[in-house]
């Protein structure tokens, strides 16, 4: 589904003003699927206070403030200003017949529904004041929170707590989710996420042309590959892994393990002559080759015709690795997957690495957590106003490569500008080796054709999907079977 930003969404009123729909019946649509949310999931709540801001997010809370006093409920209303005369928020301020209270003088209960109507997709600067204190009073009562587009003081376009927010049960947002429904903290405060229908066409979205998604297999299924008949193995992808030295091999039979499981027809570690031995006792359908030099790997990967490699799990970060990861971005064009320690190498000579990225165009994808994405892009990571997708465009565009900017809230990032928030991971996910298996099932999908974004998402999914399938205790090991069932099905369906 797309995900639009609080100015992409204002473009959404926009048009359809346009077509026909006022924002005046938008807003009771609104103020509407509140209301039903409020009646279907806190049916058994004494009392309901509406809290209502100035603006139009206030106007959604007076219209649900009416419809739920007319199904029977005791509503009271609070408002820390009063909508600007005129204004469509003013219209239903007028129409709700009840008691308006100052929000200074509301006193939260356990046993409320709190409708928060005080900001949505405007919130321009910090809480203060009576909306400040009035959301401390209710995080201190642990009433029921019902949040009308966003929890107050959550930024919809990051995210972020702007000074102070409400935890909400549920969220009630309208015609598409923001980012801030998607990326954490906003993403934890608002609890059960609905988007309603409000009466917005679809068919605006053409003219928007959204650059967002919620990665969900809709956007990339299509491209999933799906081997001929005919085809023998190197036809279906062959991929190879680095393996670090004797100590460390593990993380990259890790990514070898999920880059046969997804698909890849042949899979090859590259050992450094010390990991040989290692290597061969516990290697199997996968091949082994050793390599001593930056030479023989571009021998190999022309020789054997690797159609994607992985560089990085457990490779180690010394001279010699550099001069294999910099070879891999000069003087190949195999598709590459560059992660963990590789990362590192790439962070400690950051021109050398951006000059290379401006002279060719080798697909590349990067996989930094927080503490990676820091190293590589310093001055973005520092950079607080922007939102965790924008920093991961900026980087996928400054690299020219697709950026999988990891954490519970993954984000993929094109050069291009297109970019997906990932929903489906899993705590369990956060274990020792996982980021090494999705490396491998990113190879495997690139090695097998698949556009390196939709490679990426598709490769974020299946391990989020795999890693809630194995769930409790999971191991590295666990993820690349999980994910082959998770392949397995998507590609059948
Ligand atoms: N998008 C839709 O299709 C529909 C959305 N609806 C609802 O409308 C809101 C967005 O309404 P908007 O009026 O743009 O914004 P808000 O109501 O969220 O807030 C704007 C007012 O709040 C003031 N403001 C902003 N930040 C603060 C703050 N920290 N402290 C105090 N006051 C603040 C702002 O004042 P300015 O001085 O900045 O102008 C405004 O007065 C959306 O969220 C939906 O709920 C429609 O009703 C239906 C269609
Ligand atoms: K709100």
């Amino acid at each position: 589904m797309e995900v639009l930003t609080p100015k992409e969404m204002g473009q959404a009123d926009r048009l359809a003003e346009q077509a026909g729909r006022s924002l005046w019946h938008l807003m009771q649509a609104a103020g509407g699927s509140v209301a039903r949310e409020a009646l279907a999931r806190f049916p058994d709540r004494r009392s309901v206070a509406v809290l209502c801001g100035p603006g139009n997010n206030g106007g959604d809370g007076y219209v649900a403030a009416r419809l739920l006093r007319e199904s029977g409920l005791a509503v009271d209303v609070w408002r820390s200003a009063e909508p600007k005369p005129g204004s469509d928020a003013a219209r239903a301020a007028d129409a709700w017949k009840g008691a308006v209270g100052a929000l200074a003088d509301f006193t939260p209960q356990a046993d409320m529904l709190v409708i928060d109507a005080l900001f949505g997709a405007g919130l321009a600067r910090d809480l203060d004041g009576a909306e400040r204190e009035a959301v401390e009073r209710v995080k201190a009562a642990g009433s029921v929170v019902l949040a009308v587009d966003l929890p107050s003081g959550v930024s919809g376009s990051s995210g972020e707590v702007m000074g102070e927010a409400l935890q909400a049960d549920c969220t009630v947002t309208f015609f598409r989710p923001k980012p801030g429904h998607l990326l954490y903290p906003g993403r934890a405060l608002c609890g059960e996420v609905v988007v309603a229908d409000i009466g917005i066409p679809a068919g605006v979205l053409a003219d928007i042309e959204p650059q967002l998604w919620a990665n969900e297999p809709a956007q990339w299924r299509h491209a999933l590959p799906r081997p001929k008949n005919i085809a023998h193995k190197y036809q279906r992808g062959h991929v190879a892994v680095f393996s670090g030295k004797m100590s460390a091999t593990g993380a990259a039979r890790l990514s070898a393990d999920a880059a046969a499981r997804a698909g890849a027809g042949a899979v090859t570690v590259l050992s450094p002559p010390d990991a040989m031995a290692a290597l061969a006792t516990h290697l199997t359908a996968t091949m082994l080759h050793r390599f001593d030099a930056p030479e023989d790997v571009l021998a190999f990967i022309k020789e054997r015709k690797v159609h994607a490699a992985v560089c990085g799990p457990g490779f180690g970060t010394g001279e010699k690795q550099k001069a294999v990861v910099e070879t891999l971005m000069h003087e190949s064009d195999v598709p590459l997957v560059i992660d963990a320690d590789a990362i590192t190498v790439l962070s400690q000579d950051l021109d050398c690495f951006l000059a290379v990225r401006n002279s060719g165009e080798p697909t590349l994808v990067l996989t930094p957590h927080e503490g990676e994405f820091g190293r590589l892009f310093p001055d973005l990571a520092e950079n607080k106003t922007l939102s965790k997708v924008e920093r991961a465009r900026l980087a996928a565009a400054r690299a020219k490569a697709v950026v999988i900017y990891k954490g519970a809230d993954t984000v993929i990032a094109a050069s291009d500008g297109r970019a997906a928030i990932n929903t489906n991971g899993t705590v369990w996910l956060a274990t020792a080796g996982s980021g090494d298996v999705l490396a491998g099932l990113v190879a495997a999908l690139l090695g097998q054709g698949m556009p390196p974004f939709e490679a990426a998402c598709a490769a974020v999914w299946i391990h989020g999907q795999a890693g809630q399938r194995e769930g409790f205790g999971l191991t590295a090991e666990d993820l690349p079977q999980a994910a082959r069932k998770v392949l397995a099905e998507l590609i059948s369906r």
